[in-house]
């Protein structure tokens, strides 16, 4: 479904991305692990138009749509849920959920998409009305997934969606991945938590220093030795490149 080609990239004249390759099918989810500051917030945003993409390829069910913008993306069927809270605290839920359709042209269709989100998620219909900064965090964190259900998504980038949550919380949101992927929506996450992360994926991807390492099934990378020495802050080295599928 989706597709890195040799991505290279940066920030400005900086490159961060030197050569990012991988391939994704759909439906399923892949986690991308890597050191701090390998790059992998980065990828997301090269998917997503966020990024000055100096060469390679993105494509998307075979069609092109490297340097697209973010609203061509989501014109695709692509929502991103970046790294941190980024609900509106003191609106609603519901008027939170609102905003996830803020781009689309027949309203009449989104407050039913909203209707049918939260039947997916009950918390959010219990809570309408309140405050999205009285949820607890793993609570926001559904309101964002939900949100960015909005648009009927094919494909969702999520950043680090278990960050500042406690375990049963950060279970609580994988759960809810889990149930989009056996929906049928492809799911790309980056997670601090790799094993946890790796344990309820499809696919795994290292990342380091703006390169893949290793691409492979999830159950693959939490059995090998060099991912569980970048577990333990190390790095997977060169040798591990060869690995890459
Ligand atoms: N807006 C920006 N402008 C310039 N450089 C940036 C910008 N955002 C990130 N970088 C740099 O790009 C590199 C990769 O950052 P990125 O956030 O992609 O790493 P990461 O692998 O997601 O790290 P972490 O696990 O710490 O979140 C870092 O060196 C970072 O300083």
């Amino acid at each position: 479904m989706l597709e890195l080609k040799n991505i290279h990239g940066g920030y400005g004249k900086i490159t961060i991305l030197n050569g990012v390759s991988f391939s994704i099918p759909k439906g399923s989810i892949t986690t991308v692990i890597g050191p701090n500051g390998a790059g992998k917030s980065t990828v997301f945003k090269a998917i997503f138009g966020l990024l000055n993409i100096h060469s390679g390829q993105v494509l998307l069910d075979g069609k092109d749509v490297t340097r697209n913008t973010p609203r061509q993306m989501i014109g695709h069927g692509v929502t991103y849920v970046p790294q941190g809270r980024n609900v509106v605290p003191q609106l609603s839920v519901y008027h939170n959920l609102e905003l996830g359709g803020i781009t689309a042209t027949d309203q009449a269709k989104v407050r039913q998409r909203i209707e049918t989100v939260m039947d997916q998620f009950p918390m959010l219909r219990q809570f309408r009305d309140r405050k999205a900064i009285e949820l607890s965090g793993g609570q926001q964190k559904q309101l964002e997934v939900a949100r960015a259900l909005l648009l009927d998504p094919k494909l969702i980038l999520i950043d680090e969606p278990s960050i500042g949550l406690s375990p049963n919380l950060v279970q609580e949101v994988f759960r809810t991945l889990v149930r989009l992927r056996d929906k049928g929506v492809t799911i790309l996450m980056v997670e601090q938590n790799a094993r946890s992360a790796l344990a309820i994926s499809d696919y795994g991807l290292v990342l380091e220093l703006g390169q893949t390492r290793m691409h492979d099934e999830a159950g693959k990378l939490l059995a090998d030795p060099r991912v569980g020495q970048l577990f333990l802050g190390g790095h997977v080295g060169g040798d591990a490149a060869e690995a890459e599928s």
